[in-house]
Formats: structure tokens, sequence, C-alpha cells
């Protein structure tokens, strides 16, 4: 199936300078380090806290943009190529674009219209939606505003004794258009958030509850939660939350046994979110799945870690024939993009600058991230000499090592 509803060359700039010739100023602005600041401005501290939050003193999220920085892109000069093509093929599906939204949790704590928003600017932009399985907006609702988008389903893994629940999810997000299962291995319990720590603030504990969404409007956890308690969930919403809260992350691992089970229970391609060694991707193709994303969850998981994308290069080196590697955390901007790709990331997720803009101006800044980033993907490719994002044209060969 082509997921391929805006076949246009992109051009964003050329639209904002025709309509600064009518005095008509974008949303706001296009310096994306900016956009932190003016979501900080806007939010609550803690919501704010919560986006911005990364594990310990931040060392795994400042060494995710410092590998992004020890490279730099070499352009080609007379090479006579249109604007370049971004479509990608991966799991043997066209996409417009090879950025994805990576799956977010809680969405309204940033904007009121949450999720909903998201997913219909995605699918407006022709960006794959991701949607996380921590979300304020059921899977159903998504599904409805991501209409004929092309959209992926998140997992928050609940512990083996509860895969019954397991497969209502999963069921629920095969009968709603999701294909892409992504399996995220690396948040069975959250981690050290000074932020959140000092906000003590858990989305998921608020007494609005505002992260359950999808485990309150599940049938099966509908019904263990009232043979377990006597109650009904409405009955006692701050235990439901917390029980819900303590299925998704379990606060110990699964194993690469247990892999089986969303295979059998799962028809589309399986992909591992959080992988970050040679050893584990060698692992993933052993046991059969169709993808990993190389991502240490922007940082927010383990202190003290490498940066994700120091790590892509061996990982492709070692499988990137046998398995489809996607790739996040750190991507801020086009060049970013660029660079994972030219690295062997067949997509790349962005997180945090979707969330800014959604905190910024819900829709209208989702879709000026989104214009931005592959605008700017689109501009920096093309002065690259590079017609399109193949790895035939878009490989390590753009690339420099930098000595600093
Ligand atoms: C507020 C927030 C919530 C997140 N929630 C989820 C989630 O529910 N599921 C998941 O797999 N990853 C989640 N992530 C991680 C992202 O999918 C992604 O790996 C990360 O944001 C990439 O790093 P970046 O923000 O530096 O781009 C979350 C990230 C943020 C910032
Ligand atoms: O904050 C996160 O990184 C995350 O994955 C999450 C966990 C619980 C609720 C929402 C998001």
């Amino acid at each position: 199936m082509n997921h391929t509803a805006n076949p246009t060359p992109f051009s964003y700039e050329a639209q904002v300078y025709t309509s600064g010739l009518h005095d008509e100023r974008p949303p706001f602005t296009f310096n994306a380090l900016e956009w932190e600041a003016l979501a900080k401005a806007r939010l609550p501290a803690d919501s704010f806290g919560y986006v911005w939050g990364s594990a310990g003193i931040r060392e795994t999220d400042d060494n995710n943009r410092a590998a992004f920085k020890k490279w730099g892109i070499v352009p080609s000069r007379l090479v006579r190529s249109g604007f370049p093509n971004l479509k990608t093929s991966v799991f043997g599906d066209e996409y417009d674009y090879p950025i994805a939204i990576a799956p977010v949790g809680v969405q309204k704590i940033f904007h009121r219209d949450g999720e909903r928003a998201v997913a219909k600017v995605a699918n407006e932009e022709s960006v794959t939606y991701i949607l996380s399985s921590a979300t304020s907006t059921s899977t159903e609702d998504v599904a409805a505003a991501n209409g004929d988008g092309p959209r992926w389903y998140q997992l928050y893994w609940p512990a083996n004794e509860h895969n019954n629940i397991t497969a209502s999810l999963l069921k629920r997000a095969k009968d709603n258009g999701y294909k892409v299962l992504v399996v995220t291995l690396d948040t069975y319990i959250l981690g050290w958030r000074p932020s959140d720590l000092n906000n003590g603030y858990n989305p998921f504990l608020r007494s609005d509850n505002i992260g359950v969404e999808i485990g309150f409007s599940d049938p099966v956890f509908q019904e263990h939660f009232q043979k377990k308690y006597g109650v009904s969930i409405k009955d006692d919403v701050s235990k439901a939350a917390s029980e819900w809260a303590h299925i998704m992350f379990p606060g110990t691992s699964h194993g690469w046994s247990d892999i089986k089970f969303l295979q059998e229970n799962w028809d589309g391609p399986i992909v591992l979110k959080g992988i970050q060694t040679v050893a584990d991707a060698k692992r993933a193709v052993d046991h059969g799945v169709q993808g990993i994303v190389v991502s240490n969850h922007g940082g927010r998981q383990q202190d003290g870690g490498v940066g994700s994308l120091d790590m892509l290069p061996e990982i492709v080196d070692a499988v990137g024939t046998k398995i489809e590697i996607l790739f996040d955390s750190g991507v801020r901007c086009g060049a970013d993009i660029a660079k994972a790709l030219a690295l062997g990331a067949k997509m790349v997720l962005v997180g945090r600058p979707y969330v800014y803009g959604l905190a910024i101006g819900g829709e209208t800044g989702v879709r000026h991230v989104l214009k931005s980033l592959l605008g700017d993907l689109q501009l920096t490719l093309h002065l690259s000499g590079i017609p399109d994002v193949t790895q035939e044209n878009l490989n390590r060969s753009v690339l420099r090592r930098m000595s600093h």
C-alpha cells in the first residue's frame, strides 16, 4: 500500500516568502531551537518539565545532540536535479516523508486538543503518526482524527500475567487501521527525572487521570478492574489509574522469548524501539521482527548514556541488510534528519519539537513544526546535490566525521 497523499514538491519557504509580500507572517519562529522557550512560556511548569525532562544530569540528552555535531554534510556541485523527492519505502510500503511523529503520551497536558490535533495535522501533512499507548485520547478517537492518514501503534507492554489486556490493546489497534506495531523496550519503569521529581509530577497519577484513556476505554481492563476490586473504574478512578499505571509500567522487563506472543497477536510488521547495541539489534533479527528504532527515548530514561546517533552506524553495518532501521533521539532540524538518513535510517522519529509546537499553538503549531522540519530537510538536501532519500543517493559518502 502507498501512504502517499502529497506527491507535489514541497516548498514551505516559497509559500512563506510569498505570504510575506502580503504582510502575512508565520505563526511563530522558524528557529527550531527557540521552540522550547516558547513552549516554556505557554505551559504550566509541571507539564513543561515533563516534556523537557531527561534522566539524571542530562548527559544522555547532551550526548544525543553532540552526536549530530560530529558529522558534517559535504555538498556536491553541478547536480542537475529538481527539488528532492522525500518519499521513502519502509516495510514494503511507500511513505511521502521519511519522518514520523514519535509516540508521546499524555498530549492533553500540552494542549487541550492533544492527540486529536496532532493526528489530524499528521494526516493533512502526510506524516506518519505513531500513537503512544499512554495517551489521553483513545485508540479509536485518534484513528477517527487521523482519518486515512498513515498510523502506527506504540505499545507499552503489560506483564505476561496481563496478556489478555495486551491482546485487547493490539486488537483495537488492528481494528482501527494502525499498520505497524512499535514496542518500546526501554520504559518498563520511568527514568530518574529530576524535573518531574521536583514537581512531584506523574501525569498518570494526576487527579484528572489524563494519561490513562487507552486503559479506561479497554473492555478487558474494565473487566479486570471490576473483578479485582469489586467496583467499576468510575467508582474509584484514582485506584483504577494506579492499577493501569502498574500494568503499563510493571517495573520489570520482559525477555526476548516473550516477543513470540506479540507475533502471534499482531499480523503486521513489528518494530522494537529503544535498541542501542549491535548485540540487541542482532537478537531482534534472530527473533524475526521486521524493524528496530535506534533510540534512547530522547535521553529520558537512562543517564550517562551514549548519543543515539553514535550507535547508528555500527548497528546499520551489522544488521542493515536484514531488518529495517529507524532512528530517534535528539533530532531538531532538517540537517539532523539528513544525517540520520545518511547513516542508514529509513525513517526518523521526531519527538519534542512537535510537542513544543502543540504547546505553542495546537494544530497550527504542530503544522508549523512539521512543515519547517520538512522544508528545511528538503532545502538542505537540494543544496547538497542530493536528489532523494534513497540509500543510493543519501549515504555516508555525503558525510564527513569532524575532528572536534
Ligand atoms: C513528553 C514525552 C512523552 C513520551 N512518551 C512516550 C511514549 O508514550 N511512548 C514511547 O515509546 N516514547 C515516548 N517518548 C519518547 C519519544 O517517542 C522519542 O523516543 C523521544 O522523544 C525522541 O527524542 P527527542 O525528544 O529528543 O526527539 C516520549 C517523549 C516525550 C518528550
Ligand atoms: O515520558 C515518557 O518518556 C513516556 O514514555 C511516558 C510515560 C508515561 C506516560 C506518558 C509518557
